[in-house]
Protein backbone atom coordinates (compact mmCIF):
# COMPACT_ATOMS: atom_id res chain seq x y z
CA UNK A 1 0.00 0.00 0.00
CA UNK A 2 3.22 1.91 0.24
CA UNK A 3 3.42 5.12 -2.04
CA UNK A 4 -0.85 5.30 -3.07
CA UNK A 5 -2.21 8.33 -2.94
CA UNK A 6 -4.09 8.26 0.61
CA UNK A 7 -7.04 10.45 -0.90
CA UNK A 8 -9.30 9.33 -4.19
CA UNK A 9 -9.21 11.44 -7.28
CA UNK A 10 -12.22 12.71 -6.95
CA UNK A 11 -11.70 13.86 -3.21
CA UNK A 12 -10.53 17.63 -4.09
CA UNK A 13 -13.30 18.17 -6.42
CA UNK A 14 -16.16 17.31 -3.69
CA UNK A 15 -17.50 20.88 -2.51
CA UNK A 16 -20.50 19.41 -0.23
CA UNK A 17 -20.56 16.14 0.98
CA UNK A 18 -23.70 14.35 1.72
CA UNK A 19 -24.03 11.20 3.46
CA UNK A 20 -25.10 8.04 1.92
CA UNK A 21 -27.13 5.61 4.17
CA UNK A 22 -27.70 2.39 3.61
CA UNK A 23 -30.71 2.47 1.00
CA UNK A 24 -30.05 -1.24 -0.12
CA UNK A 25 -32.30 0.14 -3.17
CA UNK A 26 -35.46 0.23 -0.52
CA UNK A 27 -37.80 3.04 -1.36
CA UNK A 28 -37.87 3.52 2.32
CA UNK A 29 -35.00 4.82 3.74
CA UNK A 30 -34.24 6.81 1.17
CA UNK A 31 -37.47 8.98 0.49
CA UNK A 32 -36.99 9.36 4.45
CA UNK A 33 -33.26 10.28 4.45
CA UNK A 34 -33.33 12.76 1.25
CA UNK A 35 -36.57 14.20 1.63
CA UNK A 36 -36.42 18.17 1.70
CA UNK A 37 -38.30 19.75 3.71
CA UNK A 38 -40.51 22.79 2.83
CA UNK A 39 -38.68 25.98 4.17
CA UNK A 40 -40.19 28.74 6.30
CA UNK A 41 -40.76 31.00 3.31
CA UNK A 42 -42.16 28.93 0.76
CA UNK A 43 -45.10 27.99 3.38
CA UNK A 44 -45.11 31.89 3.98
CA UNK A 45 -45.61 32.42 0.46
CA UNK A 46 -48.35 29.88 0.05
CA UNK A 47 -50.31 30.57 3.15
CA UNK A 48 -50.43 34.42 1.76
CA UNK A 49 -51.23 33.50 -1.67
CA UNK A 50 -53.88 30.69 -1.04
CA UNK A 51 -55.62 33.29 1.81
CA UNK A 52 -55.90 36.18 -1.08
CA UNK A 53 -56.67 34.22 -4.23
CA UNK A 54 -59.59 32.69 -2.21
CA UNK A 55 -60.81 36.34 -1.58
CA UNK A 56 -60.23 37.73 -5.23
CA UNK A 57 -61.36 34.39 -7.24
CA UNK A 58 -62.53 31.01 -6.10
CA UNK A 59 -61.28 29.65 -9.75
CA UNK A 60 -58.26 31.32 -9.86
CA UNK A 61 -57.79 29.34 -6.42
CA UNK A 62 -58.54 26.23 -7.65
CA UNK A 63 -55.59 26.95 -10.30
CA UNK A 64 -53.72 27.50 -7.26
CA UNK A 65 -54.04 24.65 -5.21
CA UNK A 66 -53.40 22.75 -7.92
CA UNK A 67 -50.14 24.36 -8.52
CA UNK A 68 -49.13 23.90 -4.89
CA UNK A 69 -50.22 20.01 -5.29
CA UNK A 70 -48.16 20.10 -8.61
CA UNK A 71 -45.16 21.83 -6.22
CA UNK A 72 -45.14 19.58 -3.32
CA UNK A 73 -45.22 15.86 -5.49
CA UNK A 74 -42.32 17.80 -7.38
CA UNK A 75 -40.29 17.67 -4.51
CA UNK A 76 -40.47 13.47 -4.00
CA UNK A 77 -38.97 12.54 -7.29
CA UNK A 78 -36.69 15.68 -7.48
CA UNK A 79 -35.36 14.42 -3.98
CA UNK A 80 -34.98 10.61 -5.26
CA UNK A 81 -33.54 12.68 -9.08
CA UNK A 82 -30.84 14.39 -6.95
CA UNK A 83 -29.47 11.58 -5.01
CA UNK A 84 -28.52 9.92 -8.22
CA UNK A 85 -27.64 13.15 -9.60
CA UNK A 86 -25.59 13.83 -6.78
CA UNK A 87 -23.73 10.97 -6.16
CA UNK A 88 -20.55 12.77 -7.09
CA UNK A 89 -21.11 14.79 -4.01
CA UNK A 90 -22.21 12.39 -1.55
CA UNK A 91 -20.15 11.95 1.22
CA UNK A 92 -16.70 9.54 0.48
CA UNK A 93 -18.04 7.99 4.68
CA UNK A 94 -21.45 7.41 5.32
CA UNK A 95 -21.88 8.79 8.76
CA UNK A 96 -23.62 5.78 9.51
CA UNK A 97 -23.32 4.82 12.80
CA UNK A 98 -22.39 1.20 11.56
CA UNK A 99 -18.84 2.13 10.88
CA UNK A 100 -16.88 0.23 8.87
CA UNK A 101 -13.05 -0.38 9.70
CA UNK A 102 -11.89 -1.32 6.43
CA UNK A 103 -12.40 0.36 2.72
CA UNK A 104 -12.37 -1.46 -0.19
CA UNK A 105 -11.23 0.84 -3.72
CA UNK A 106 -12.40 -0.14 -6.87
CA UNK A 107 -11.54 1.94 -10.23
CA UNK A 108 -14.05 1.36 -12.79
CA UNK A 109 -12.31 2.28 -16.15
CA UNK A 110 -13.60 1.70 -19.89
CA UNK A 111 -14.48 3.30 -23.47
CA UNK A 112 -17.35 6.42 -23.54
CA UNK A 113 -20.98 5.52 -22.88
CA UNK A 114 -20.10 1.63 -21.93
CA UNK A 115 -22.08 2.13 -19.27
CA UNK A 116 -19.72 2.42 -16.33
CA UNK A 117 -21.69 5.01 -14.30
CA UNK A 118 -24.57 2.93 -15.17
CA UNK A 119 -23.42 -0.24 -13.34
CA UNK A 120 -21.98 1.93 -10.11
CA UNK A 121 -25.29 3.21 -9.61
CA UNK A 122 -26.75 0.00 -10.59
CA UNK A 123 -24.26 -2.19 -7.76
CA UNK A 124 -24.41 1.00 -4.96
CA UNK A 125 -28.47 1.66 -5.38
CA UNK A 126 -30.07 -1.19 -7.20
CA UNK A 127 -31.44 1.53 -9.93
CA UNK A 128 -30.50 2.50 -13.32
CA UNK A 129 -29.89 5.63 -14.85
CA UNK A 130 -30.99 5.27 -18.04
CA UNK A 131 -29.74 9.38 -19.30
CA UNK A 132 -26.44 9.34 -20.95
CA UNK A 133 -24.13 12.38 -19.48
CA UNK A 134 -20.60 12.31 -20.34
CA UNK A 135 -18.52 11.65 -16.38
CA UNK A 136 -15.49 13.24 -15.54
CA UNK A 137 -14.87 10.97 -12.83
CA UNK A 138 -17.23 10.87 -9.27
CA UNK A 139 -16.21 8.95 -6.39
CA UNK A 140 -19.35 6.59 -4.97
CA UNK A 141 -19.19 5.06 -1.49
CA UNK A 142 -21.49 2.28 0.41
CA UNK A 143 -20.77 0.34 3.09
CA UNK A 144 -21.32 -3.31 2.92
CA UNK A 145 -21.18 -6.55 4.75
CA UNK A 146 -18.55 -8.98 3.47
CA UNK A 147 -18.26 -11.87 4.87
CA UNK A 148 -19.44 -10.44 7.81
CA UNK A 149 -17.44 -7.62 8.12
CA UNK A 150 -19.08 -3.93 7.51
CA UNK A 151 -16.85 -2.72 4.95
CA UNK A 152 -17.13 0.21 3.17
CA UNK A 153 -17.10 0.32 -0.49
CA UNK A 154 -15.98 3.11 -2.29
CA UNK A 155 -15.84 2.97 -6.38
CA UNK A 156 -14.02 5.63 -8.47
CA UNK A 157 -16.12 6.15 -11.96
CA UNK A 158 -13.60 7.20 -14.62
CA UNK A 159 -13.93 8.99 -17.52
CA UNK A 160 -14.33 7.16 -20.83
CA UNK A 161 -11.32 6.14 -22.84
CA UNK A 162 -10.88 7.20 -26.31
CA UNK A 163 -8.97 4.86 -29.21
CA UNK A 164 -7.29 6.86 -31.95
CA UNK A 165 -4.72 6.35 -34.36
CA UNK A 166 -2.05 7.35 -31.71
CA UNK A 167 -3.18 4.58 -29.51
CA UNK A 168 -5.11 5.49 -25.94
CA UNK A 169 -6.63 8.70 -25.08
CA UNK A 170 -7.51 9.44 -21.58
CA UNK A 171 -7.40 11.57 -18.75
CA UNK A 172 -4.75 11.88 -15.82
CA UNK A 173 -8.04 10.75 -13.98
CA UNK A 174 -8.06 7.28 -15.38
CA UNK A 175 -4.09 7.03 -14.56
CA UNK A 176 -4.16 8.53 -10.85
CA UNK A 177 -7.81 6.05 -10.11
CA UNK A 178 -5.76 2.85 -10.94
CA UNK A 179 -2.65 3.84 -8.74
CA UNK A 180 -5.73 4.60 -6.29
CA UNK A 181 -7.69 1.50 -6.36
CA UNK A 182 -7.15 -2.16 -4.86
CA UNK A 183 -8.90 -3.65 -7.78
CA UNK A 184 -10.04 -3.20 -10.55
CA UNK A 185 -12.93 -3.34 -13.06
CA UNK A 186 -12.90 -3.41 -16.89
CA UNK A 187 -15.78 -2.49 -19.09
CA UNK A 188 -16.98 -3.07 -22.66
CA UNK A 189 -20.81 -2.79 -23.82
CA UNK A 190 -21.69 -5.71 -26.07
CA UNK A 191 -23.20 -2.67 -28.66
CA UNK A 192 -20.11 -1.30 -29.37
CA UNK A 193 -17.05 -3.32 -31.15
CA UNK A 194 -14.74 -0.44 -30.31
CA UNK A 195 -14.86 -0.30 -26.73
CA UNK A 196 -13.79 -4.30 -26.72
CA UNK A 197 -10.89 -3.70 -28.59
CA UNK A 198 -9.31 -0.89 -26.43
CA UNK A 199 -9.38 -3.89 -23.29
CA UNK A 200 -6.22 -5.02 -23.91
CA UNK A 201 -4.30 -2.08 -23.70
CA UNK A 202 -6.66 -0.75 -21.01
CA UNK A 203 -5.04 -3.99 -19.00
CA UNK A 204 -1.72 -2.40 -20.08
CA UNK A 205 -2.44 0.62 -18.79
CA UNK A 206 -3.76 -1.08 -15.06
CA UNK A 207 -0.25 -3.14 -15.07
CA UNK A 208 1.65 0.04 -16.00
CA UNK A 209 0.11 2.56 -13.22
CA UNK A 210 -0.99 0.10 -10.44
CA UNK A 211 1.00 1.14 -7.42
CA UNK A 212 2.05 -2.15 -6.57
CA UNK A 213 4.29 -2.73 -9.85
CA UNK A 214 5.25 -6.20 -8.76
CA UNK A 215 1.83 -7.99 -8.76
CA UNK A 216 -1.49 -6.82 -10.52
CA UNK A 217 -4.58 -5.90 -8.95
CA UNK A 218 -7.68 -8.03 -8.78
CA UNK A 219 -8.83 -7.09 -12.43
CA UNK A 220 -12.86 -8.39 -13.44
CA UNK A 221 -13.63 -7.54 -16.87
CA UNK A 222 -17.21 -6.81 -17.60
CA UNK A 223 -19.39 -7.10 -20.95
CA UNK A 224 -22.13 -4.57 -20.59
CA UNK A 225 -25.65 -3.74 -22.15
CA UNK A 226 -26.00 -7.46 -22.48
CA UNK A 227 -29.71 -6.67 -22.99
CA UNK A 228 -29.44 -5.46 -26.62
CA UNK A 229 -29.54 -8.42 -27.83
CA UNK A 230 -30.53 -6.87 -31.33
CA UNK A 231 -28.09 -4.71 -31.47
CA UNK A 232 -24.97 -6.67 -30.30
CA UNK A 233 -21.40 -6.26 -31.89
CA UNK A 234 -19.53 -8.29 -29.79
CA UNK A 235 -20.18 -11.85 -29.85
CA UNK A 236 -20.76 -13.82 -26.81
CA UNK A 237 -17.75 -15.89 -26.77
CA UNK A 238 -14.74 -13.30 -27.18
CA UNK A 239 -15.22 -11.56 -24.08
CA UNK A 240 -14.44 -14.76 -22.07
CA UNK A 241 -11.67 -15.50 -24.32
CA UNK A 242 -10.48 -12.30 -23.95
CA UNK A 243 -10.45 -12.58 -19.98
CA UNK A 244 -9.41 -15.85 -19.79
CA UNK A 245 -6.04 -14.74 -21.75
CA UNK A 246 -5.49 -11.74 -19.54
CA UNK A 247 -5.76 -13.71 -16.32
CA UNK A 248 -9.12 -12.29 -14.98
CA UNK A 249 -12.92 -13.52 -14.41
CA UNK A 250 -15.38 -12.25 -16.62
CA UNK A 251 -19.17 -11.43 -16.84
CA UNK A 252 -21.64 -10.39 -18.80
CA UNK A 253 -23.74 -8.08 -17.32
CA UNK A 254 -26.96 -5.93 -18.24
CA UNK A 255 -26.88 -2.41 -15.52
CA UNK A 256 -30.27 -2.24 -17.59
CA UNK A 257 -31.66 -5.32 -16.28
CA UNK A 258 -29.65 -5.79 -13.11
CA UNK A 259 -28.16 -9.05 -14.06
CA UNK A 260 -25.23 -10.21 -12.39
CA UNK A 261 -23.81 -7.11 -11.77
CA UNK A 262 -24.00 -7.35 -7.99
CA UNK A 263 -22.74 -10.95 -8.17
CA UNK A 264 -19.81 -9.37 -10.32
CA UNK A 265 -18.82 -6.65 -7.43
CA UNK A 266 -18.79 -8.99 -5.14
CA UNK A 267 -16.72 -11.26 -6.59
CA UNK A 268 -14.17 -8.81 -6.93
CA UNK A 269 -14.07 -7.73 -3.38
CA UNK A 270 -13.35 -11.57 -2.30
CA UNK A 271 -10.79 -11.56 -4.95
CA UNK A 272 -9.32 -9.05 -3.40
CA UNK A 273 -9.61 -10.91 0.10
CA UNK A 274 -8.35 -13.97 -1.09
CA UNK A 275 -4.94 -11.91 -3.04
CA UNK A 276 -4.20 -10.23 0.15
CA UNK A 277 -5.36 -11.22 2.94
CA UNK A 278 -3.46 -10.02 5.63
CA UNK A 279 -3.08 -6.32 4.09
CA UNK A 280 -6.30 -6.27 1.55
CA UNK A 281 -8.31 -3.48 2.48
CA UNK A 282 -7.09 -0.28 3.22
CA UNK A 283 -7.95 0.68 7.10
CA UNK A 284 -10.73 3.36 6.87
CA UNK A 285 -9.37 6.65 7.29
CA UNK A 286 -11.92 7.30 10.20
CA UNK A 287 -10.33 4.70 12.32
CA UNK A 288 -7.01 6.52 12.15
CA UNK A 289 -7.63 9.97 11.81
CA UNK A 290 -9.24 12.47 14.34
CA UNK A 291 -13.07 13.53 14.97
CA UNK A 292 -14.47 13.76 11.14
CA UNK A 293 -15.61 17.22 10.60
CA UNK A 294 -19.54 17.56 10.92
CA UNK A 295 -21.41 17.14 7.02
CA UNK A 296 -24.38 18.62 6.23
CA UNK A 297 -27.09 15.41 6.66
CA UNK A 298 -29.42 17.10 3.60
CA UNK A 299 -29.10 17.07 -0.19
CA UNK A 300 -29.30 20.84 -0.98
CA UNK A 301 -32.65 21.66 -1.47
CA UNK A 302 -33.83 22.18 -5.59
CA UNK A 303 -34.43 25.38 -6.25
CA UNK A 304 -38.50 24.75 -7.26
CA UNK A 305 -39.31 25.61 -10.91
CA UNK A 306 -42.37 27.38 -9.47
CA UNK A 307 -41.06 29.41 -7.12
CA UNK A 308 -40.45 32.29 -9.66
CA UNK A 309 -43.81 32.19 -10.40
CA UNK A 310 -45.41 32.01 -6.93
CA UNK A 311 -43.16 35.31 -5.98
CA UNK A 312 -44.72 36.89 -9.23
CA UNK A 313 -47.94 36.11 -8.00
CA UNK A 314 -47.32 37.18 -4.24
CA UNK A 315 -46.28 40.42 -5.82
CA UNK A 316 -49.49 40.97 -7.60
CA UNK A 317 -51.27 39.97 -4.69
CA UNK A 318 -49.79 42.20 -2.91
CA UNK A 319 -49.76 44.98 -5.57
CA UNK A 320 -53.99 44.85 -5.48
CA UNK A 321 -54.00 45.21 -1.79
CA UNK A 322 -52.10 48.21 -1.95
CA UNK A 323 -54.09 49.46 -4.67
CA UNK A 324 -56.88 48.35 -2.61
CA UNK A 325 -55.86 50.51 0.65
CA UNK A 326 -55.27 53.39 -1.53
CA UNK A 327 -58.44 53.65 -3.04
CA UNK A 328 -60.28 53.28 -0.07
N1 LIG B 1 -29.78 -0.93 -22.59
C1 LIG B 1 -28.80 -0.63 -21.75
N2 LIG B 1 -28.35 0.62 -21.66
C2 LIG B 1 -27.35 0.88 -20.80
C3 LIG B 1 -26.78 -0.12 -19.98
N3 LIG B 1 -25.82 0.44 -19.25
C4 LIG B 1 -25.78 1.73 -19.57
N4 LIG B 1 -26.70 2.00 -20.50
C5 LIG B 1 -26.96 3.28 -21.13
O1 LIG B 1 -25.80 3.66 -21.86
C6 LIG B 1 -25.61 5.07 -21.78
C7 LIG B 1 -24.22 5.36 -21.26
O2 LIG B 1 -24.15 4.91 -19.93
P1 LIG B 1 -23.16 5.59 -18.88
O3 LIG B 1 -23.25 4.81 -17.61
O4 LIG B 1 -23.35 7.04 -18.79
O5 LIG B 1 -21.77 5.31 -19.63
P2 LIG B 1 -20.30 5.71 -19.16
O6 LIG B 1 -19.43 4.58 -19.51
O7 LIG B 1 -20.28 6.17 -17.75
O8 LIG B 1 -20.01 6.91 -20.16
P3 LIG B 1 -18.88 8.07 -20.08
O9 LIG B 1 -19.32 9.03 -19.03
O10 LIG B 1 -18.84 8.67 -21.45
O11 LIG B 1 -17.58 7.43 -19.74
C8 LIG B 1 -26.71 5.59 -20.87
O12 LIG B 1 -27.75 6.07 -21.66
C9 LIG B 1 -27.16 4.38 -20.10
O13 LIG B 1 -28.51 4.45 -19.72
C10 LIG B 1 -27.30 -1.46 -20.09
O14 LIG B 1 -26.88 -2.40 -19.44
N5 LIG B 1 -28.31 -1.65 -21.01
Amino acid sequence: MAGRAAQSPSESRQQSGQDLRDHEGRDGPLEEYYRIPENYEYRRHRSLIEENLYKENLNEKKLNEKNLTEKNEYYKPVARMRLINNMSTIAEYPSSERRSNRVVKIAVIGGSGVGKTALVVRFLTKRFIGDYERNAGNLYSREVQLDGEQVAIQVQDTPGVELNVNGLSYTDHVTSSIQWADAVVMVYSVTDHRSFDLIGQLHRLVSCNHADRSTLPPIILLANKADLLHVRRVDVQQGPLLASALGCSFYEVSASEDSQVHGAFHRLCRELAEHRPSCVLSPHPAATAGPEKRRSPLIPRPKSPNMQDLKRRFKQVLSAKVRTVTSV
